[in-house]
């Protein structure tokens, strides 16, 4: 890259806030430079040619929905297809673990109880969100739920030992983390982002998918943006004085840009050095970190599994939610979800097969795959999932900008943190913020 060019604005990191960013002030005939640490655009998610054998799969992020505005606006925007996943649209059983006991009935007998026992943990959702992407509107009441887990609302219900397990299952799956780690208000918007209808996030977390994937998705805006965009390009330091900032990479080139979006994941901040320091306020959320780190992985088994299904147990299992992607003609393709990315290789035929017997019993695994987003140095998490207290602590500190640099990334949305929505929601932000103040016009 060499040292001393310059550029209008540098965006760190080429996910779907970054990207957007780049589009909305390349189109507006800003400078624009991306610098993304890996080989490819897309961070968390990931459509991966032939990841299984015949199979193109989304390692990362994945489903879609007409209740994520401003993602559905981009795929209206570029014409692309939807399909479903079939163990979300029409699911024929339910096997689940709780107390330790495998059952598994049809769908339509479990459904009752899942739906209220979900209810019952997001019950006063309308009263604290109630503008769901303006989360402090009601700032008293988010701060009173803020102060407690997933875990402490479904230990605070009256239910059954093998209810808690069902809730625990259901809510760690969704959260990508044990419930103890993972802010109720988490599950309150996910809720009230859906409607206040406990059906509707089932279908807007995880039945409909891009046909060709995310990646048709971020490629078509990044196509419809002029910005440079550099891969395998980490950034190391980014250094500010009154009349602009330095941009420094791990191989020790330099760009000098007037404004920086960072557009990282909050867990990977604490790998740049920030000159002068960003405030104490965010510094703390960086070192907690949000807590986002399960696995995803895909499975191909062959066997006796003629129809679509799912499966949820509690936390303690390593794969606790496991969903039909596919019926095949010798089995299915299964996505498979665990709160413990780092601890289960996703790769890893026997592991993954032991842990799959534990909800199924006899099964043979064909072949299985995934990313280990927790461990990776680019994500060092998968979807933002804020800790108890952190969005009241910590969404607002870090949408601030601090002198030249701003933030953006699905981890500091407003509405749907933590989706591709919410990263596109971010970015629409950055290039707003970054706009009003280039022009002198704040909006
Ligand atoms: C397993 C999994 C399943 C998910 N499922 C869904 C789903 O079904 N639906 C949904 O909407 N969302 C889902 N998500 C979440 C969704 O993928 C993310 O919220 C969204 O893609 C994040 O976009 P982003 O641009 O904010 O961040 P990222 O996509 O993480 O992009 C940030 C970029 O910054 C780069 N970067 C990091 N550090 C540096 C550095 N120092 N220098 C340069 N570049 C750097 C990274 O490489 C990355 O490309 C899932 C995520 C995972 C991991």
């Amino acid at each position: 890259m060499g040292n001393n060019q310059s550029c209008d604005v540098v965006i760190i990191g080429a996910g779907f806030a970054g990207i957007t960013a780049s589009r909305e002030l390349s189109r507006r005939g800003y400078d624009v430079v991306v610098l993304e640490g890996r080989d490819r655009i897309g961070g968390r998610t990931w459509y991966k040619d032939d990841a299984l054998p015949g199979h193109s799969l989304e390692l990362g992020g994945t489903w879609v929905h007409w209740f994520q505005p401003h993602a559905f606006a981009e795929i209206s925007r570029y014409n692309l297809e939807l399909v479903e996943t079939i163990g979300v649209s029409a699911p024929e059983i339910a096997a689940t673990v709780t107390g330790g006991l495998r059952k598994s009935v049809p769908y339509e007998e479990a459904s009752a109880a899942i739906e209220s026992l979900m209810e019952m943990v997001v019950q006063d959702a309308r009263e604290v969100l109630e503008r769901p992407f303006e989360p402090f509107y009601h700032q008293d009441a988010l701060e009173v739920v803020d102060k407690l887990s997933i875990q402490d609302r479904i230990d605070g219900l009256d239910l059954t030992p093998e209810e808690k397990d069902l809730a625990n299952g259901l809510w760690t799956a969704m959260g990508s983390a044990p419930c103890g780690d993972v802010g109720l208000v988490a599950a309150l918007r996910w809720y009230a982002l859906s409607g206040f209808d406990i059906n509707a996030v089932f279908d807007t977390v995880g039945r409909y998918k891009l046909k060709n994937g995310t990646r048709s998705l971020i490629q078509a805006i990044a196509d419809d943006s002029s910005a440079e965009i550099r891969l395998s390009t980490p950034v190391a330091a980014v250094e500010q004085s009154d009349d602009g900032v330095v941009v420094t990479t791990r191989q020790g080139d330099t760009l000098r840009a007037q404004y920086v979006v960072v557009a990282a994941p909050l867990n990977t901040f604490g790998a740049i050095d920030f000159s002068p320091a960003l405030s104490a306020a965010k510094q703390a959320g960086i070192s907690e970190g949000q807590p986002g780190r399960g696995s995803k992985a895909w499975v191909h088994v062959r066997g006796d599994l003629p129809k679509p299904f799912f499966a949820v147990a509690p936390e303690n299992h390593l794969i606790n939610y496991v969903v039909t992607d596919k019926v095949l003609d010798d089995g299915q393709l299964l996505i498979a979800f665990g709160p413990e990315g780092a601890d289960l290789n996703a790769s890893d035929v026997d592991q993954v097969s032991a842990e799959l017997q534990k909800l199924f019993g006899d099964l043979e695994v064909v072949a299985t795959t995934g990313h280990d987003w927790a461990s990776d140095e680019f994500s060092r998490g998968t979807w933002c999932m804020f800790r108890p207290g952190q969005t009241t602590r910590l969404l607002a500190e870090l949408q601030k900008p601090e002198g030249r640099v701003f933030f953006a990334g699905s981890d500091l949305a407003n509405g749907w943190n933590g989706f591709i929505d919410g990263a596109i929601e971010s970015g629409i932000r950055a290039d707003r913020e970054i706009h009003a103040r280039i022009s002198g016009n704040p909006s």
